[in-house]
């Protein structure tokens, strides 16, 4: 028989089940931090008691629900006054001096302005508790060292090397705007504004911005106006197994976001930023998600040309047609096996000189001949062989480089997860190969 325990015993035996829910949850409502971000939102019109910060062992930080939702609920609606603008710089003592400069700056510069003024401003800052709790670091692929960008896969370490290069570029060409901010300061602005804090402000958009157009505006300069800093709403993190839909509501004023699936209660909460694998999560959030569906290993070109037969007399026609053809690009293994441009792609290296003149029916999915089947599939297998060993390589590269190096630990683990699936979505792929060799053998 139950216990009456009264309206305390209640209480205490839900704080009870509340904080044992399980080890890999830790709520964080109680902390200074969220307090005081919670108050600033209240001012705000935003008041919300069903999403709770906490510490999942998992995903980091994220938000936890406090009551079930059903699908097509709403989850999170932040009125505007919350939300981080090109309107809001343009409306604070930066606005004159954005909108006097020629030629004009990008909305994206003047986000990342008044970041790293607001930071710099500590308590003087009226958006303090939101910078208190936005990430002091990041681990974007611009955040990581030489040595680890050198570990990640192709193109994802192309990509990160252009990264880099465009941050870079973008703190040299905004030099000049920043120099004319001088006067709001005490300290150099060269140094409030120097690179880390350009870096900092530029992960800080890059990653939690949710998309939100607004209308062109002489004082920017061309590139688009898309992005919106919402607080709070930005501590969800993101699921490939989920659907959202979100966008500012013009009627309610507010950034709205509703769900497609059901939640249960205490559990993370989670949005999906888009269908992307996990190097573009990488790229450009810093993460990899596990078992992620979108997930896909690519061939690049060069390890394409090591497997094009050099003594092949088409070789060279072949290889401009597939360039001509868009299919020397995007060429990669997933979990249901090698995708369609790769074994089109292979088909059309592996036609025999008396099938060459049926180039186009490759392009089209035909099957040309059993030989050219099996030939490809053989390829396709070799490939994913040295693809395996070469994530092998690497994985035992980061095992030692773990031991040797503490302090690169997070970035080496971040790899380490991405490269691990790789590896698991390469043996799946080669195991499909197989079977489709043995079927047609
Ligand atoms: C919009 S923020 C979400 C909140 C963030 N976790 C925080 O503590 O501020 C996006 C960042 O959260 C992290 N993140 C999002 N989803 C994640 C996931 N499924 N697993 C691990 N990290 C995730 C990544 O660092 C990403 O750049």
């Amino acid at each position: 028989m139950q216990k009456n325990r009264g309206r305390t015993g209640r209480k205490r035996q839900r704080r009870k089940q509340y904080s044992s829910f399980s080890s890999n949850r830790v709520n964080q409502s109680h902390k200074l931090e969220y307090i005081c971000l919670k108050k600033w939102l209240k001012e705000r019109g935003f008041n919300d008691s069903n999403l709770i910060p906490a510490q999942f062992s998992d995903t980091g930080r994220g938000l936890m629900n406090t009551k079930a939702f059903k699908a097509g609920e709403l989850i999170i609606s932040l009125p505007e006054k919350c939300l981080l603008t090109t309107g809001t710089v343009l409306s604070s003592y930066l606005g004159e001096y954005v909108a006097k400069w020629k030629p004009p700056i990008s909305p994206l510069i003047a986000l990342c302005t008044f970041l790293i003024a607001e930071r710099h401003a500590g308590e003087q800052s009226a958006w303090k508790p939101y910078i208190d709790v936005l990430p002091k670091t990041y681990t974007c692929p611009v955040c990581l060292e030489e040595e680890i960008v050198r570990l990640l896969p192709e193109p994802l370490r192309r990509k990160a090397q252009e990264q880099r290069t465009v941050v870079q570029e973008l703190h040299i060409s905004s030099k000049t705007f920043f120099s004319s901010l001088q006067s709001l300061f005490t300290e150099n602005v060269e140094t409030v504004f120097n690179y880390n804090a350009l870096q900092w402000a530029w992960c800080t958009i890059n990653t939690r911005t949710v998309y939100m157009k607004h209308s062109q505006r002489e004082c920017f300069s061309r590139e688009p106006d898309v992005y919106a800093l919402a607080p709070y709403l930005d501590l969800l993190n993101h699921s490939p197994n989920v659907q959202v839909k979100a966008a500012f509501n013009e009627r309610t004023r507010c950034y709205e976001i509703r769900t497609d699936s059901h939640c249960r209660r205490h559990e993370e909460l989670f949005i999906c930023y888009g269908p992307h694998d996990n190097q573009r999560l990488l790229l450009e959030y810093g993460f990899i998600a596990t078992n992620n569906p979108h997930s896909e290993v690519y061939v690049s070109a060069a390890i394409l040309l090591q497997h094009a037969f050099l003594a092949d007399k088409q070789r060279n026609m072949k290889l401009s047609i597939l360039k001509d053809h868009d299919l020397f690009e995007n060429l990669t293994f997933g979990r249901d096996g090698p995708s369609w441009r790769l074994l089109t792609a292979l088909k059309l290296l592996c036609l025999g000189a008396d099938e060459f003149t049926y180039w186009k029916k490759v392009l089209l999915g035909d099957i040309i001949s059993a030989r050219n089947e099996e030939k490809s599939l053989n390829i396709a297998a070799k490939i994913c062989l040295s693809l395996i060993e070469d994530t092998q390589h690497v994985l035992e590269k980061i095992f030692q480089m773990k031991k040797d190096n503490m302090n690169l630990e997070n970035q080496l683990t971040l790899v380490e997860a991405l490269r691990l699936e790789d590896l698991t979505i390469l043996q799946t792929s080669l195991g499909i190969v197989h079977n489709l060799l043995a079927a047609i053998t």
